[in-house]
């Protein structure tokens, strides 16, 4: 089963040693006494239904577009593949790059819902900073370093789930397997399960801990270790019966940001990646989230 960290036992003796080996092991853990507090937490749930349960006119009326990805979508693909979800998507309102000028969109029918969101991003946020700067601290940086690559005009965005039931569960999926190809990922889930890791060859089924979060690496994680971090493989299943929302965080750098593998984690080997500018990548990636435009940008197309 995914590790379960408890951030409480950060700054003691033993915790970056078991944030190392849930990197290395898994690339994901479940993480508990995360300060995010319940309510909070319960409340971005608790919106989420409220904001799903609109009539579909009203959600198209804030649709992304080309120009704004920010809003609600229901036609994403991942892998090429129609993932069986509709989502909302907000991003930081001081964006640069290819979106800068786009601001997050909010249902006018929703009394309160946009504070919630935004109190949610800011606390996700916060905490995604403070665990990368303890992976950097595990992968040989001193603190501050690649925190810096997530300052102003950063990239990341908060993505709500809603998996509708699926009466044909076993033919679809809520979302195919992949990776996310930022730096890492806070996932607040629901009580339903449906959430797989790939490890090894087996798909693990979350059994999300009451109150925890989900924790996963992503690609720039990965290539910053020089592979001694693999960003994991993960889908959601289609369920017959049930709803399920969940609320990720990626967290990802500004549009000019270039990564490659860290000198403290190279340990006398090669450096496994030629270096990848995040703007270009994501730009590859983006594409294939509107249109099957056969196979999608990977990480794997930059090793040396
Ligand atoms: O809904 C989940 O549990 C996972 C969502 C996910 O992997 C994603 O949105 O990238
Ligand atoms: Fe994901």
């Amino acid at each position: 089963m995914l590790p379960i960290l408890d951030l409480t036992q950060r700054g003691h003796a033993g915790w970056l040693d078991a944030l190392d080996v849930a990197c290395r092991d898994w690339g994901c853990f479940q993480l508990r006494c995360h300060g995010l507090g319940d309510d909070l937490c319960r409340s971005v749930l608790a919106d989420m239904q409220r904001f799903f349960a609109l009539p579909y006119r009203d959600k198209l009326d804030i649709e992304r577009t080309a120009d704004n990805p920010w809003g609600f979508y229901d036609r994403e693909l991942t892998k090429n593949a129609r993932d069986w979800k509709q989502i909302f998507d907000v991003g930081p309102y001081a964006a640069a790059g290819p979106f800068a000028g786009a601001r997050p969109r909010w249902p006018e029918a929703l009394p309160g819902f946009r504070e919630t969101v935004e109190a949610y991003y800011a606390a996700s946020e916060a905490l995604a900073l403070i665990l990368l700067g303890d992976i950097g601290e595990c992968l040989g940086v001193s603190r501050g370093t690649l925190e810096q690559e997530f300052g102003k005009g950063h990239s990341s965005f908060l993505r709500l789930n809603y998996y509708p039931p699926c009466a044909q569960a076993d033919q679809h999926l809520g979302i195919s397997h992949h990776t996310d190809a930022g730096a890492l990922t806070v996932l607040l889930p629901d009580e339903q399960p449906g959430l797989q890791f790939l490890r090894g060859d087996d798909w693990h089924t979350v059994q999300a801990e009451p109150g925890a979060l989900i924790i996963n690496i992503g690609d720039i994680v990965q290539v910053w270790s020089n592979d001694r971090y693999r960003a994991p493989l993960h889908r959601v299943l289609a369920n017959p019966g049930d709803s399920r929302f969940s609320a990720p965080f990626f967290l990802n750098p500004g549009y000019d940001t270039v990564y490659a593998p860290l000198p403290g984690a190279l340990q006398g080997g090669a450096p496994r990646y030629r270096p990848i500018n995040w703007g270009e990548f994501r730009a590859g990636r983006a594409a294939g989230d509107y249109a099957d435009l056969g196979a999608e940008v990977q990480i794997s197309d930059f090793r040396t």
